[in-house]
Formats: C-alpha cells, structure tokens, sequence
C-alpha cells in the first residue's frame, strides 16, 4: 500500500509512543517490531524533509527521535539478549548523537556482560563526563558501573581474584563473587593424548590461577531419586535449547562452539590462538555467520558439558546432595582427561575457575578428572569407555602393567571380591609394594593407594580396623599426602590428611598447620587469600 507523506508522518505519530508502552509492560519482542517500523519510516521520511521543505528544525527533531527508537531498541534487543544486534543500534544511535546518555548507559551495559571492561568503562565515562549535568541517581548508578568495571578489569588483566570474604560470609547464596573473565600462562596446542589439548606457558606452582571463564550457559536443578531420569532429560533438553538459542544470537559464541571437538577425527581439528577466547577479540567479525548445525552442537555437549558436581563440594556449599547443574565453558573444552590430573575447577554461580592442584612444569599439558580417579583400573577402564577413549595416562600404564607382570595385585582384588577384611588387604597390598619395588618417588605407591582407595578410608574410619590392623597400615597422611602427590587431591584426600593429622593429637602444630593449608591451597585454589578463610573450608571440608 503506498501512502502520502501525510500520512506517513501520522503513523509516525502513532507509533512514537506504543513501543515505549510494551517496553514498559516487558513486551520485547512487540516492541522491538513497533520500532523497527518506526524506524524505518524515519529513515525514509528524514531525506524527505530536507530535501521539500529544508526545514532544519524538524529535521534535527526527527534525528533525535530516531536515535532515541534505536537507542530503545536496543534496550530492548538487549533484554531477550540480542547483544550483538543491540550493539549494531547503540553504534547507529551513537552515529546520530555520540553522546546519548541512555545508548551510552546501554552500550557499557552490554559491554560489561561481554566482558569488555575497558570498552565498557569508555562508554560509561563518556555518559557521565558529556553529559552535564546529571541527576544524582543517574551518577550513582554509573559510578557504581564504573566501579564494578574497574575491579573486573582489574582481576581480568591481573588474575588477583580473592573469594575470602564470600567464604567467610558463609558463601552468601544470592550473592556470588563478582568475577572476571581471565586468561594465564596457557596456550592450545596438538596434544599427544588427543586431538588439541591446553598446555602450560611457565612454571605454575599448586593452586595457581590458569583461568577464569564464564559459561556459555548452565542448567541447574535438584532431583530427587524417586524422579527418576526424565526429569534430567528435560533438564539436558532446556539446556541444549539454551545453548542453541546463544549460538544463534551470537556469531561469536557460535564460532567458538563449532570449534570444539565432537569426539571423531580430532587428529585434523585445528589448533586455535588462545587469543581468539579473549572477550575483546573481535576477529570473529570477519568470519562468515554460519547457522548453527544443531545436530553438531548435540555432539559437541556430549564431549564437553561438564557436570558443576565437582565444583566447591556440595557439602562445603551446604548444597542439596541431589543438586545437579551442567554447563557448557568453551576454554575448559580443550583440556584432556588423566587419572593423574594437574588441574581442577571451581564452579561459582556461570563462572569456572581453573587452577593447578599440583606443580606444573612449563609446557606441560593440562589435565583434568573427566570422572572420580580414586577408583580402581578396571573401573576407570570403563569410565574412559563412555567418554569413548581409552586413557593411556602413565598411571594407567603403570597399573596394566604390574597386573600383568605379577600375580599380588590380582590376588588383592579377589580378597576383596571374597569379602576379606580390609585392614588385612591393606596391610598385603603395603607388604606386596614393598617386594614388587614399588617406588614412591615415582609416585608408584600413590598411583596404588588412589586404585585402592575405598578400602584405605574405611580402615581408618572403622575404630575396629584400626585396633587391629592400625600399627600395620601406613597412617592416613602418609596415604593421603602419597595420593595427593600422584594424583592431585581432592576433598576427600585433604580429609583424609587433616583427620589423619589431627588424630595424631598434634592440633596446631606449625608443620602440620602448613601442611594442611598448602593442601587446601591445591584443593581450592590460591584464590582463598586469608587464611582464617582457608581455616574455615579445612574445618567445613573435615566435618
Ligand atoms: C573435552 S574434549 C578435550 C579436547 C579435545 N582433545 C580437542 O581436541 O578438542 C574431550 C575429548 O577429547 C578426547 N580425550 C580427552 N582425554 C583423552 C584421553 N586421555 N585419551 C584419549 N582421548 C582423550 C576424547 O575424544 C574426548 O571425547
């Protein structure tokens, strides 16, 4: 239908303020189609003025209601989480009018959810600084921006980041840490183990920093046993969905994704610059859009999602032992499994924190536990079955190994099978290590020990079993500090090691204080600065 210019600027009328009102009712997606119309009969109108009735006056007024639909548009875009379509309106808006309060407020909003905080504190600066003056709420709220921008910048370029005083808030439940985004020493390089795999650039000692990174999306939830395994079905199907709907709306994140490995042919994978996971790096930009193939992405969860089960424990979180949450980080996906790992993850709230839980030597691949390595060989045998690999980690081969060059390990296993007692079968499996030359410094007795596991914590849980066979069994540090040196620890070794400590009557002690804090450090990271605060998780992790 075609319509005179009267017209034209009628229903501009009409239609200046019906989108402002469905923006106001949360009504995005309507409002975003409003002002799309609105917009476009602008743009066509606008050279009309100028060119009829040369009226400048109108035609600025026409400018700045145009740049305030884009400017709304975006706000709008940005609420169903259409970042980059909104980032296109603020720059079309800031094209009118480079120093539009609300684009400007807008832009660094969005910047700063991308983790650009640099470019974010740029566009709150300038809402501040070119717009005087300034009503003192809106100063507030972009101070308090320009704040958060800072601090975030900070731990971005640093990878200072200090969780102390959440812990010592209890781990305050509606309030997770702020954190940035952060990359370390680590780049992706042709892994040995697999296709590509993340690699050290320096020396790191345990508890160091390699990475901070925030989820593509994550699902959550609490299921009760009687639910049974569709209601984790749904779960998995919401979180696929979310994942799809991000990759849509975002060229970046679709890219990224459709870099990850989909379990097959990962030999011709192609390696990529650990810059390209920068939140700043727009290159990405020049790369054709692709529709994402859902079918792939399928795949690519499969090989990636992580499970948060192995995030602060459960216990430490005063979390519902049913809770289940999986999420999909796009660094994290490149890292191997091992059943003698050297790195591992803190989920806090999206973000994941990835540290070293022993020393890692520059150049050295990274590895992480896909699933619970203080299990015996068959079991993790089977285990690395689902993943669909066959892990060939030195502990792996170490253990084949000594089943098939003698017969003692075997033997221990059918004692357990037959239901013999523990402290008995602990007490042949130390005697046999000794005559099989087992080496400890090899990290031998750790690997054995970590395989053998269960039976080591129930000895020392049982006042039966340590009664009878206790003088005969290694005291539970030395287990405990021989498998956190093979195989990195967890909370159930630092358990093991502080009980073990503690039961020695040596409370307090400086050696043993430092032990304690040192393994804690592997467990949780160097970013539990203050040390009432490590205390504090020894004590909840004891409990
Ligand atoms: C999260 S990805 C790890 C990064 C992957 N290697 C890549 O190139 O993108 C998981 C996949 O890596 C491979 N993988 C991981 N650890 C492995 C291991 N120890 N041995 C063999 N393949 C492994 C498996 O194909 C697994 O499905």
């Amino acid at each position: 239908m075609k319509i005179d210019d009267e017209e034209e600027e009628e229903l501009m009328q009409q239609l200046r303020f019906k989108p402002t009102e469905l923006l106001l009712r949360e009504e995005y997606k309507e409002s975003i189609k409003v002002y799309s119309n609105f917009i476009s009969l602008s743009k066509n109108h606008l050279p009309k003025i100028t060119s009829k009735s040369e009226n400048p006056d109108r035609f600025n007024k026409l400018q700045k209601t145009l740049c305030l639909a884009l400017s709304n548009r975006a706000d709008a875009k940005s609420k169903i989480r259409h970042y980059a379509e909104s980032l296109e309106d603020c720059n079309a808006a800031l094209e009118i009018e480079n120093t539009h309060f609300k684009t400007l407020v807008c832009k660094g909003k969005i910047l700063l959810h991308l983790n650009q905080y640099a470019n974010a504190s740029n566009c709150f600066q300038s809402a501040l600084h070119d717009n005087e003056p300034i009503q003192n709420s809106d100063f507030e709220m972009i101070n308090g921006f320009l704040d958060r921008c800072k601090k975030l910048e900070y731990q971005s370029r640093t990878g200072v980041f200090d969780l102390s005083d959440w812990v010592l808030n209890g781990f305050s439940k509606d309030q997770n840490p702020d954190l940035a985004e952060f990359i370390g020493p680590v780049e992706i390089k042709k892994s040995e183990v697999s296709g590509r795999g993340l690699f050290t650039t320096k020396n790191i000692e345990a508890g160091s920093l390699l990475f901070v990174t925030k989820a593509v999306a994550t699902d959550r939830g609490i299921f009760l046993p009687e639910c049974g395994e569709d209601s984790k079905m749904v779960m998995w199907k919401d979180f696929v969905d979310k994942i799809v709907d991000v990759a849509t709306k975002c060229r970046k994140t679709c890219d990224l994704i459709c870099r990850l490995s989909t379990g097959e042919e990962e030999e011709v994978l192609q390696v990529p610059d650990i810059s390209v996971f920068r939140p700043d790096n727009d290159d990405f930009l020049l790369t054709e859009y692709m529709k994402p193939d859902v079918a792939k992405i399928l795949n690519i969860l499969d090989v990636n999602s992580l499970t948060e089960e192995d995030g602060f424990s459960s216990k430490v979180l005063g979390k519902n032992s049913n809770y289940y949450g999986v999420g999909l980080w796009i660094l994290a996906s490149f890292i191997n499994h091992s059943c003698e790992p050297n790195a591992r993850r803190l989920h806090i709230g999206d973000h994941l924190m990835v540290h070293a839980s022993r020393d890692i030597k520059a150049g050295e691949e990274i590895f992480f536990a896909y699933f619970d390595v203080l299990t015996p060989l068959n079991k993790r045998i089977e285990m690395s079955k689902t993943w669909g690999f066959h892990c060939e980690c030195n502990r792996c081969r170490f253990e084949r190994d000594m089943f098939n060059r003698n017969q003692g390990l075997t033997e221990i296993e059918i004692l357990l099978e037959c239901g013999s007692d523990i402290g008995n079968v602990i007490v042949r499996l130390e005697e046999g290590m000794k005559r099989w030359m087992v080496k400890a410094e090899k990290r031998e007795k750790g690997y054995l020990r970590a395989s053998f596991w269960r039976i080591f914590t129930e000895a020392y849980q049982s006042e039966k079993s340590m009664q009878r066979w206790g003088r005969r069994i290694p005291p539970a540090e030395v287990v405990g500090e021989s498998v956190a040196e093979a195989v990195g620890s967890d909370e159930r070794v630092l358990k093991m090691v502080v009980d073990g400590l503690r039961r020695n009557g040596v409370i307090g002690g400086v050696v043993e204080m430092e032990k304690e804090m040192k393994l804690g450090r592997s467990v949780y990271g160097k970013v539990i600065k203050k040390r009432k605060a490590m205390k504090a998780l020894l004590e909840l992790c004891i409990r």
